[in-house]
Protein backbone atom coordinates (compact mmCIF):
# COMPACT_ATOMS: atom_id res chain seq x y z
CA UNK A 1 0.00 0.00 0.00
CA UNK A 2 1.23 3.23 -1.02
CA UNK A 3 1.85 5.42 2.20
CA UNK A 4 -0.49 8.11 0.68
CA UNK A 5 -3.28 7.29 2.62
CA UNK A 6 -1.86 8.95 5.75
CA UNK A 7 -1.49 12.21 3.71
CA UNK A 8 -4.95 11.95 2.20
CA UNK A 9 -6.96 10.31 4.85
CA UNK A 10 -5.54 12.95 8.11
CA UNK A 11 -4.98 10.81 11.01
CA UNK A 12 -5.91 11.82 14.93
CA UNK A 13 -3.35 14.14 15.19
CA UNK A 14 -5.90 16.59 12.60
CA UNK A 15 -9.02 15.63 13.67
CA UNK A 16 -9.22 18.65 16.20
CA UNK A 17 -8.85 21.14 13.33
CA UNK A 18 -12.63 19.72 12.43
CA UNK A 19 -13.71 18.47 15.62
CA UNK A 20 -13.10 20.76 18.47
CA UNK A 21 -14.56 17.98 21.00
CA UNK A 22 -11.10 16.03 20.38
CA UNK A 23 -9.48 18.20 22.83
CA UNK A 24 -12.75 17.98 25.08
CA UNK A 25 -12.98 16.80 28.48
CA UNK A 26 -14.14 13.22 28.15
CA UNK A 27 -12.39 11.63 25.08
CA UNK A 28 -11.49 8.23 24.69
CA UNK A 29 -9.96 6.16 24.42
CA UNK A 30 -7.88 6.32 27.67
CA UNK A 31 -4.73 4.21 29.40
CA UNK A 32 -6.58 2.50 32.25
CA UNK A 33 -4.05 3.02 35.54
CA UNK A 34 -4.92 -0.14 37.45
CA UNK A 35 -3.72 1.22 40.45
CA UNK A 36 -5.84 4.15 39.93
CA UNK A 37 -9.39 2.69 39.45
CA UNK A 38 -12.45 2.88 42.36
CA UNK A 39 -14.00 -0.66 43.46
CA UNK A 40 -17.35 0.34 43.44
CA UNK A 41 -19.69 -2.72 45.44
CA UNK A 42 -22.58 -0.17 43.90
CA UNK A 43 -21.63 -1.88 40.38
CA UNK A 44 -24.09 -4.75 39.53
CA UNK A 45 -23.07 -7.02 36.69
CA UNK A 46 -23.95 -5.91 33.63
CA UNK A 47 -26.56 -8.34 30.86
CA UNK A 48 -26.10 -8.88 27.81
CA UNK A 49 -29.59 -10.04 26.25
CA UNK A 50 -28.95 -10.35 22.24
CA UNK A 51 -31.09 -12.06 19.78
CA UNK A 52 -29.64 -13.20 16.99
CA UNK A 53 -32.17 -12.33 14.25
CA UNK A 54 -31.30 -9.17 15.16
CA UNK A 55 -27.76 -9.56 13.30
CA UNK A 56 -28.29 -7.90 9.32
CA UNK A 57 -24.92 -7.39 7.18
CA UNK A 58 -21.65 -7.27 7.88
CA UNK A 59 -19.77 -4.24 6.13
CA UNK A 60 -16.61 -2.08 5.46
CA UNK A 61 -17.19 1.67 5.89
CA UNK A 62 -13.84 2.32 4.29
CA UNK A 63 -12.34 2.69 8.22
CA UNK A 64 -13.33 -0.61 9.83
CA UNK A 65 -15.59 -3.30 9.58
CA UNK A 66 -18.73 -3.74 11.28
CA UNK A 67 -21.70 -6.17 11.56
CA UNK A 68 -25.16 -3.90 11.45
CA UNK A 69 -27.95 -5.33 14.20
CA UNK A 70 -31.86 -4.12 13.59
CA UNK A 71 -32.43 -1.32 15.80
CA UNK A 72 -35.76 -0.80 15.10
CA UNK A 73 -37.03 -2.51 18.37
CA UNK A 74 -35.96 -3.64 21.83
CA UNK A 75 -34.73 -7.28 20.85
CA UNK A 76 -30.95 -7.07 21.51
CA UNK A 77 -29.69 -4.79 24.79
CA UNK A 78 -27.45 -4.43 26.93
CA UNK A 79 -28.49 -3.59 30.81
CA UNK A 80 -27.35 -3.54 34.11
CA UNK A 81 -23.59 -2.54 35.43
CA UNK A 82 -23.26 1.25 35.41
CA UNK A 83 -26.23 1.95 32.76
CA UNK A 84 -29.57 3.17 33.82
CA UNK A 85 -32.67 1.20 31.81
CA UNK A 86 -31.68 -0.25 28.42
CA UNK A 87 -29.27 0.34 25.90
CA UNK A 88 -30.15 -1.10 22.44
CA UNK A 89 -27.45 -3.06 20.55
CA UNK A 90 -26.41 -1.00 17.10
CA UNK A 91 -23.23 -2.35 15.67
CA UNK A 92 -20.08 -3.99 16.56
CA UNK A 93 -17.01 -3.02 14.88
CA UNK A 94 -13.24 -3.39 15.86
CA UNK A 95 -9.66 -1.53 15.96
CA UNK A 96 -6.64 -3.01 15.39
CA UNK A 97 -3.04 -2.39 14.16
CA UNK A 98 -0.18 -2.77 11.70
CA UNK A 99 1.60 -4.99 14.23
CA UNK A 100 0.21 -7.89 16.42
CA UNK A 101 2.43 -5.78 19.33
CA UNK A 102 -0.28 -2.54 19.28
CA UNK A 103 -3.81 -2.16 18.01
CA UNK A 104 -5.97 -1.47 20.45
CA UNK A 105 -7.41 1.76 21.66
CA UNK A 106 -7.80 1.54 25.07
CA UNK A 107 -4.37 0.40 27.09
CA UNK A 108 -3.94 -1.18 30.66
CA UNK A 109 -1.09 0.26 32.47
CA UNK A 110 0.54 1.30 29.66
CA UNK A 111 -0.10 -2.29 27.56
CA UNK A 112 -1.47 -2.58 24.65
CA UNK A 113 -3.27 -5.20 22.95
CA UNK A 114 -3.14 -6.40 19.68
CA UNK A 115 -6.85 -5.24 18.93
CA UNK A 116 -10.47 -4.58 20.61
CA UNK A 117 -13.77 -5.25 19.68
CA UNK A 118 -16.71 -2.06 20.74
CA UNK A 119 -20.23 -3.54 20.76
CA UNK A 120 -22.24 -0.35 20.42
CA UNK A 121 -25.28 0.90 21.95
CA UNK A 122 -27.47 3.17 22.53
CA UNK A 123 -30.10 4.35 25.24
CA UNK A 124 -33.65 4.05 23.91
CA UNK A 125 -35.52 3.82 27.20
CA UNK A 126 -35.05 7.88 26.78
CA UNK A 127 -34.02 8.72 23.00
CA UNK A 128 -36.55 7.59 19.84
CA UNK A 129 -33.21 7.56 17.56
CA UNK A 130 -29.48 6.38 17.56
CA UNK A 131 -28.78 9.87 16.00
CA UNK A 132 -30.91 11.63 18.97
CA UNK A 133 -28.63 9.68 21.80
CA UNK A 134 -25.39 9.87 19.83
CA UNK A 135 -25.84 13.65 21.24
CA UNK A 136 -26.46 13.22 25.04
CA UNK A 137 -24.09 12.37 27.68
CA UNK A 138 -26.11 8.97 28.69
CA UNK A 139 -26.71 8.35 25.30
CA UNK A 140 -24.96 5.50 24.05
CA UNK A 141 -22.83 2.61 26.01
CA UNK A 142 -19.95 0.49 24.55
CA UNK A 143 -18.06 -2.70 25.59
CA UNK A 144 -15.14 -3.15 24.92
CA UNK A 145 -13.11 -6.30 25.07
CA UNK A 146 -9.00 -7.06 24.07
CA UNK A 147 -8.17 -9.20 21.85
CA UNK A 148 -4.98 -10.86 22.86
CA UNK A 149 -2.84 -13.03 20.79
CA UNK A 150 -3.18 -16.88 20.82
CA UNK A 151 -5.18 -19.42 19.31
CA UNK A 152 -7.41 -19.16 16.76
CA UNK A 153 -10.79 -17.99 17.99
CA UNK A 154 -13.24 -19.96 16.12
CA UNK A 155 -16.30 -17.66 17.26
CA UNK A 156 -14.46 -14.88 15.73
CA UNK A 157 -13.66 -17.23 12.45
CA UNK A 158 -17.53 -16.39 11.87
CA UNK A 159 -16.69 -12.96 11.05
CA UNK A 160 -12.83 -12.91 9.61
CA UNK A 161 -13.79 -15.82 7.28
CA UNK A 162 -16.44 -13.53 5.68
CA UNK A 163 -13.73 -10.76 5.26
CA UNK A 164 -13.21 -11.75 1.55
CA UNK A 165 -16.68 -10.92 0.62
CA UNK A 166 -16.05 -7.41 1.77
CA UNK A 167 -13.00 -6.56 1.12
CA UNK A 168 -13.41 -2.95 -0.67
CA UNK A 169 -15.10 -0.05 0.66
CA UNK A 170 -18.98 0.15 0.57
CA UNK A 171 -19.30 -3.38 0.16
CA UNK A 172 -21.51 -5.62 2.44
CA UNK A 173 -23.10 -9.45 2.63
CA UNK A 174 -25.95 -10.53 4.50
CA UNK A 175 -24.36 -11.47 7.76
CA UNK A 176 -27.51 -13.28 10.66
CA UNK A 177 -28.37 -15.43 13.08
CA UNK A 178 -25.47 -14.38 14.68
CA UNK A 179 -25.22 -13.26 18.51
CA UNK A 180 -22.15 -11.07 19.68
CA UNK A 181 -22.53 -12.67 22.79
CA UNK A 182 -20.47 -15.60 21.29
CA UNK A 183 -17.26 -13.29 21.44
CA UNK A 184 -17.55 -12.65 25.26
CA UNK A 185 -14.76 -14.00 27.54
CA UNK A 186 -16.13 -15.82 30.46
CA UNK A 187 -15.60 -13.31 32.81
CA UNK A 188 -17.87 -9.65 32.37
CA UNK A 189 -15.67 -8.16 35.01
CA UNK A 190 -15.17 -4.56 34.12
CA UNK A 191 -13.88 -0.83 34.09
CA UNK A 192 -16.02 1.69 33.48
CA UNK A 193 -16.02 5.43 32.86
CA UNK A 194 -17.48 8.42 30.89
CA UNK A 195 -16.23 8.98 27.74
CA UNK A 196 -16.81 9.70 23.56
CA UNK A 197 -16.56 7.86 20.61
CA UNK A 198 -12.90 7.45 19.52
CA UNK A 199 -14.03 8.27 15.59
CA UNK A 200 -15.20 11.73 14.21
CA UNK A 201 -17.44 13.17 15.27
CA UNK A 202 -15.47 12.27 18.98
CA UNK A 203 -19.42 12.53 20.65
CA UNK A 204 -18.63 12.90 23.97
CA UNK A 205 -21.79 10.29 24.81
CA UNK A 206 -20.25 7.13 25.32
CA UNK A 207 -20.31 5.13 28.50
CA UNK A 208 -17.83 2.97 28.37
CA UNK A 209 -17.79 -0.76 29.78
CA UNK A 210 -14.15 -2.48 29.30
CA UNK A 211 -14.16 -6.02 30.15
CA UNK A 212 -11.17 -7.13 31.90
CA UNK A 213 -10.65 -10.43 30.21
CA UNK A 214 -9.14 -10.20 27.12
CA UNK A 215 -10.35 -13.17 24.18
CA UNK A 216 -7.88 -14.78 21.94
CA UNK A 217 -7.28 -13.77 18.14
CA UNK A 218 -4.48 -15.52 15.63
CA UNK A 219 -2.00 -13.69 14.43
CA UNK A 220 -3.62 -15.52 10.83
CA UNK A 221 -6.86 -13.78 11.78
CA UNK A 222 -5.61 -10.77 12.67
CA UNK A 223 -4.15 -10.08 8.95
CA UNK A 224 -7.23 -10.84 7.65
CA UNK A 225 -8.44 -7.37 9.21
CA UNK A 226 -5.90 -5.87 7.47
CA UNK A 227 -6.01 -7.01 4.50
CA UNK A 228 -9.34 -5.03 4.23
CA UNK A 229 -9.01 -1.94 1.98
CA UNK A 230 -9.87 1.57 2.82
CA UNK A 231 -10.44 2.18 -0.74
CA UNK A 232 -13.30 1.37 -3.43
CA UNK A 233 -13.19 -1.11 -6.06
CA UNK A 234 -11.84 0.10 -8.82
CA UNK A 235 -9.45 2.82 -6.59
CA UNK A 236 -5.46 2.63 -6.19
CA UNK A 237 -5.83 -0.42 -3.27
CA UNK A 238 -4.78 0.86 0.01
CA UNK A 239 -4.49 -1.60 2.83
CA UNK A 240 -6.78 -1.16 6.14
CA UNK A 241 -2.94 -1.54 8.28
CA UNK A 242 -4.66 0.68 11.52
CA UNK A 243 -7.51 2.33 13.16
CA UNK A 244 -6.98 2.63 16.37
CA UNK A 245 -7.10 6.44 18.23
CA UNK A 246 -4.17 6.89 20.46
CA UNK A 247 -5.23 7.12 24.61
CA UNK A 248 -6.38 10.91 25.51
CA UNK A 249 -6.00 12.61 28.27
CA UNK A 250 -8.14 11.44 31.54
CA UNK A 251 -8.80 14.85 32.49
CA UNK A 252 -9.28 14.12 36.07
CA UNK A 253 -11.77 11.25 35.43
CA UNK A 254 -13.13 8.48 37.66
CA UNK A 255 -12.69 4.79 36.24
CA UNK A 256 -14.70 2.37 38.64
CA UNK A 257 -14.58 -1.18 39.03
CA UNK A 258 -16.72 -4.18 39.95
C1 LIG B 1 -23.50 10.03 15.06
O1 LIG B 1 -22.79 8.79 14.93
C2 LIG B 1 -21.87 8.82 13.86
C3 LIG B 1 -21.53 7.38 13.50
C4 LIG B 1 -20.88 6.72 14.68
N1 LIG B 1 -20.81 5.27 14.46
C5 LIG B 1 -19.83 4.80 13.59
C6 LIG B 1 -18.61 4.42 14.15
N2 LIG B 1 -17.55 4.17 13.34
C7 LIG B 1 -18.49 4.23 15.58
C8 LIG B 1 -17.29 4.08 16.34
C9 LIG B 1 -17.52 3.98 17.68
S1 LIG B 1 -16.38 3.75 18.95
N3 LIG B 1 -14.98 3.40 18.31
O2 LIG B 1 -16.28 4.99 19.68
O3 LIG B 1 -16.89 2.64 19.71
S2 LIG B 1 -19.19 4.02 18.01
C10 LIG B 1 -19.61 4.22 16.37
S3 LIG B 1 -21.13 4.38 15.74
O4 LIG B 1 -21.89 5.09 16.71
O5 LIG B 1 -21.68 3.16 15.31
ZN1 LIG C 1 -14.62 1.53 18.12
Amino acid sequence: CLPIDSILHPGPARWKEVFPVANGDRQSPIDIQTEETKYDPALPPINPNYDPTSAKVILNNGHSTSVEFDDTENKSVLRGGPLNGSYRLRQIHFHWGASDDIGSEHAVDGKKYAAELHVVHWNSDKYSTFVEAARQRDGLAVMAVFLKIGECNSQLKKITDRLDAIRAKGKQALFTNFDPSCLLPHSLDYWTYLGSLTVPPLLESVIWIILREPISVSSEQLAKFRSLLCTAEGEAACCMLRNYRPPQPLKGREVRRN
